[in-house]
């Protein structure tokens, strides 16, 4: 069996009762599938780029107009080698990624994001410091400048997730997202909140923890309609705050570009950006990373493994989740993809009123636990069984 068979493989192949009962406990009501053009299709398939495009449900309303939008998720593997020298791994990387980017436009794309650190392999395993030649500015350089062309090309904003080097601060290495909009002109960027140290992420040793809180960009989309978005950068999706205080911050859709491996994290990953979704009526944009990175060198992580070259499979697996919980197929677990939501922004408002969450969430209530704990002197709040005591 494909080793990369993902559960879409398996629920599609079922007969259609017994698919539509798991259909519907694993994804939500059935997303609708957009019709593409056979011939992008077909041309795709010589690039072995997938493209899946899909329709969320929302109800009109009488007095406020549709906000639609179609949003991009790209997912893909480094396209060149560790191995080769910087600028032709950049020079590969970025040619492949004109041709993933080009897809999204393809598809009717007006917002599209790439997965973590797009520009390199996830050199951050390595705890190398040789790679911090490859980071890039935010704003300007060969990153921003390719970006900037593609999203006026395009007239799509583009969220560019890159390894950012932060040259007006003693070149400084951060995680960071650098947002275009559809004139090509650098919007801002936002930097990753929660830095892992688990398996052999080892970017503690290349970046700290962001100090920009939750930024959230308004940004302009070429058919007019005005969205809020937010990213939260992928192990930033285990931590519930952080996704609260970037739809607090007003966010309708947050991005989460991830680059996370099978042996890790794979359990939680159809999970996590979903509830998510549903705990703060947002929609949200899970993106990982696809293919296995062989460095140069063997590294340890000091989890007692042997020596090793790579860390594991990034398992792709891309998809989007609306506020009410409905969620998309996901995009392969091996393959380069290209993942188009046409979605409301209307909704939002629609399942807050429904599920009133923004009403009961308790704020106060989880300020003054939060609050408490951060204090030095903090004493758990605990009951203790009389049997147990002493
Ligand atoms: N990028 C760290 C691994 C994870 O969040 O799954």
């Amino acid at each position: 069996m494909n080793q990369h068979r993902n559960v879409l493989d398996v629920v599609d192949s079922l007969p259609d009762e017994q698919r539509k009962v798991l259909y519907r406990e694993l994804y939500g009501p059935e997303v609708e599938s957009i019709e593409l053009d056979t011939e992008l299709i077909s041309r795709l398939e010589e690039k072995e780029i997938e493209l899946k495009a899909y329709k969320m449900q929302c109800k009109l309303e009488e007095l406020r107009d549709p906000r639609v939008v179609r949003i991009a998720a790209i997912q893909n593997k480094f396209a060149s080698s560790p191995s080769a020298p910087f600028a032709e791994q950049w020079q590969i990387m970025s040619q492949r990624m004109a041709e993933l980017i080009d897809t999204a436009a393809a598809a009717g794309a007006h917002i599209v994001c790439l997965q973590e650190c797009w520009t390199t392999a996830f050199v951050m395993a390595t705890r190398e410091k040789i790679w911090n030649a490859m980071a890039v500015p935010a704003a300007y350089g060969p990153a921003a400048d390719f970006i900037s062309a593609k999203a006026k090309e395009h007239r799509m904003v583009i969220l560019s997730p890159i390894l950012e080097r932060d040259e007006a601060h003693a070149d400084t290495i951060h995680n960071a997202t650098a947002i275009f909009n559809a004139a090509g002109q650098f919007v801002g960027k936002t930097r990753k909140n929660h830095i892992p140290r688990v398996g052999d992420f080892n970017e503690a040793n290349y970046y700290t923890e962001a100090t920009d809180g939750h930024p959230v960009f308004e940004v302009l989309c070429s058919n007019g309609v005005v969205a809020r978005i937010g990213v939260n950068i992928c192990f930033g999706r285990h931590h519930p705050l952080n996704w609260l205080s970037y739809s607090l911050n007003g966010a309708e859709v947050i991005f989460n570009p991830s680059a996370t491996t099978d042996g890790l994290s794979e359990p939680l990953w159809s999970i996590e950006a979903r509830n998510a979704a549903i705990a703060n009526s947002v929609y949200t944009v899970a993106i990982n990373r696809v293919g296995t990175e062989t460095f140069p060198r063997e590294f340890t992580s000091g989890d007692m493994k042997p020596a090793h070259k790579d860390f594991g499979h990034f398992y792709g697996s891309s998809y989007v989740t609306a506020p009410n919980g409905q969620r998309t197929p996901g995009l392969s677990r091996a393959e380069d993809g290209v993942l188009v939501t046409e979605v409301d922004l209307n909704l939002q408002r629609q399942t807050r009123d429904a599920w009133m969450f923004n009403v009961t969430m308790r704020g106060e209530l989880y300020r003054d636990m939060l609050q408490k704990y951060c204090e030095a002197e903090f004493v758990p709040q605990r009951v203790v069984d009389p049997a147990l005591k002493r």
